[in-house]
């Protein structure tokens, strides 16, 4: 193997390369290896460092330059070198195909997949092709375009990578450092080949196996928020549950218990302030609804005894989809603070002591889910200790609950305790006031040192009913 490459590929990539038993694989190994010591022999300063960008489009622009900061050599092959000169940097070599093929191995083929088979197939003979193409929205093929690419150059490597990414993005370093770049397709070797590249250039790679997956690779730049969906369906349920419950007490129900003509003045309020009061309670359950699933997961792992177990499947779901909802829960409840200054602060009245502790939790509040917020952004979580990471969103998230309670209580202090004014429908606060004293006594026990310490011991690696196996199937963690 080329020795520059041996360098590259990680150890874990080199014994999967060793431990691949597919004799095809073997074989188309050799070739590809013996190919790139004929491209070492010819020129040893650059080896195969050289990466070939076919085209000369917005990828090849936005690789060549990033593929320079990372000590490779990009080599443009192009149908218009004259063109593609004025446009590439001194440092970047430009030529045409035909002279671009023959100086390496390693090939990203960055022109439309409805160009491919433009491609002069004989020269891509024993290479390995990056095949960065997305297909154009409503497109819908059988194959996917890397298995095309494929079937029409048999004797080269396919290997799908860089699609997930845009070309803005690779013309920003600091936009695509430490960004996972799924790759699959061709042999381990020319794969792990590829995975190198990607490392080296700041990026991380993910093995997603053979090239019968380019597929799931093709679709992810059309996912469309895929982690927000439970957090957004969610939102909307509970938001349409306040603002109906707001309508029916402040529209409906007024006036079937006031006397007199229906009165059509009150639904004049129902764009702004039955949505302010909607958003609000949103805010409110949104923000419990990001703690209550680590509450019921410490539970459930106090009464199996071991954190080895899975959690159900809607607890996964819920579990995952709290930063989203701590996310919307911030939105929602900085929206209904903007609304609820415009409706409801007459600043030449005096206000009583319940308002002052309730404004004051609010704005608390508001800075402390911030906070938060802020601090789940993976660009600044990355920056943090894991010590650091924990103690905000652990402390200061209780801290919110506890702030969210007061800011609610001290708002309806004196309305909580008055009858059901129509029919049996609640208000927002009787409704979201014992939802946040449960989810407080909840949690109480859980920071009780004898169960804080119980539940700590689960969660170093202890199991009750396995106290001195060491055979577990999972390794357990020093404490
Ligand atoms: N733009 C982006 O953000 C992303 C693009 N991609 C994929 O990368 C590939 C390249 O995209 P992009 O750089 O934007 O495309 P461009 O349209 O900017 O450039 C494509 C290049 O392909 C070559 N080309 C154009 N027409 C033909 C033809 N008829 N026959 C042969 N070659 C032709 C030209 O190069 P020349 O004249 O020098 O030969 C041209 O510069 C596409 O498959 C795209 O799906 C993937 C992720 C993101
Ligand atoms: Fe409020």
């Amino acid at each position: 193997m080329a020795e520059f490459w041996r360098s590259r590929i990680s150890q874990e990539e080199y014994r999967l390369i060793s431990s691949s038993h597919s004799s095809d694989d073997m074989e188309l190994t050799e070739q590809l290896v013996e190919a790139g010591q004929d491209h070492d022999d010819q020129d040893n300063e650059w080896g195969d460092r050289r990466v070939i960008l076919v085209g000369s489009g917005d990828m090849t622009r936005a690789l060549a330059p990033s593929l320079l900061r990372a000590h490779y050599r990009p080599v443009v092959a192009t149908r218009k070198p004259n063109r593609a000169r004025t446009w590439m940097s001194q440092e970047v070599e430009v030529c045409t195909l035909e002279e671009g093929l023959a100086q390496g191995d390693l090939v990203v083929v960055a022109i439309p997949a409805i160009h491919h088979h433009t491609l002069p197939k004989h020269l891509f003979t024993n290479k390995i092709i990056v095949d960065i193409s997305n297909r154009y929205p409503g497109e819908t093929q059988k194959v996917s375009l890397a298995e095309a690419l494929q079937e029409m150059l048999p004797e080269a490597q396919v290997v799908k990578a860089f699609n997930t990414l845009s070309a803005y993005v690779l013309e920003r370093e600091e936009l695509y450092c430490g960004r996972e770049v799924p790759v699959c397709g061709g042999t381990t070797f020319a794969r792990a080949r590829v995975m190198a590249l990607v490392r080296d250039m700041g990026m991380v790679p993910v093995d997603k196996g053979g090239l019968k997956n380019a597929r799931t690779l093709e679709e992810i730049p059309f996912q469309f928020f895929p982690e927000w969906k439970v957090a957004f369906i969610v939102t909307g349920i509970i938001f349409a549950f306040f603002w109906t419950i707001k309508f029916f007490r402040s529209q409906i129900c007024y006036n079937l218990q006031k006397d007199g003509d229906w009165d059509w003045g009150v639904f004049e309020k129902l764009p702004l302030s039955n949505t302010q009061n909607a958003l609000a309670f949103t805010g409110c359950l949104l923000l419990l609804l990001c703690y209550i699933p680590g509450m019921i997961a410490a539970y459930l792992q106090l009464w199996r005894g071991t954190k080895y177990s899975r959690f159900p499947g809607w607890l996964d779901t819920w579990l995952k989809s709290r930063k989203q909802l701590g996310l919307l829960s911030l939105l929602t409840g900085c929206t209904h603070g903007c609304l609820a200054i415009f409706l409801n602060i007459n600043w030449h009245q005096a206000i009583s002591w319940t308002q002052s502790i309730y404004i004051t939790c609010g704005v608390l509040l508001a800075a402390v889910m911030t906070i938060l917020g802020v601090t789940s952004l993976p660009s600044v979580s990355v920056k943090l200790t894991w010590r650091e990471f924990s103690v905000v969103q652990r402390y200061l998230g209780w801290i919110s609950v506890i702030l969210l309670t007061s800011h609610l209580t001290f708002l309806s202090i004196l309305g909580l305790m008055r009858p059901l004014s129509c029919y049996f429908l609640l208000s927002g606060p009787q409704i979201m006031v014992p939802v946040c004293f449960l989810t407080l006594m909840f949690k109480i026990p859980l920071v009780l040192p004898c169960i804080d310490s119980r539940l700590t011991k689960i969660r170093r690696g202890y199991e009750r009913h396995n106290p001195t196996d060491s055979d577990n199937q999972m390794p357990k963690l020093i404490p």
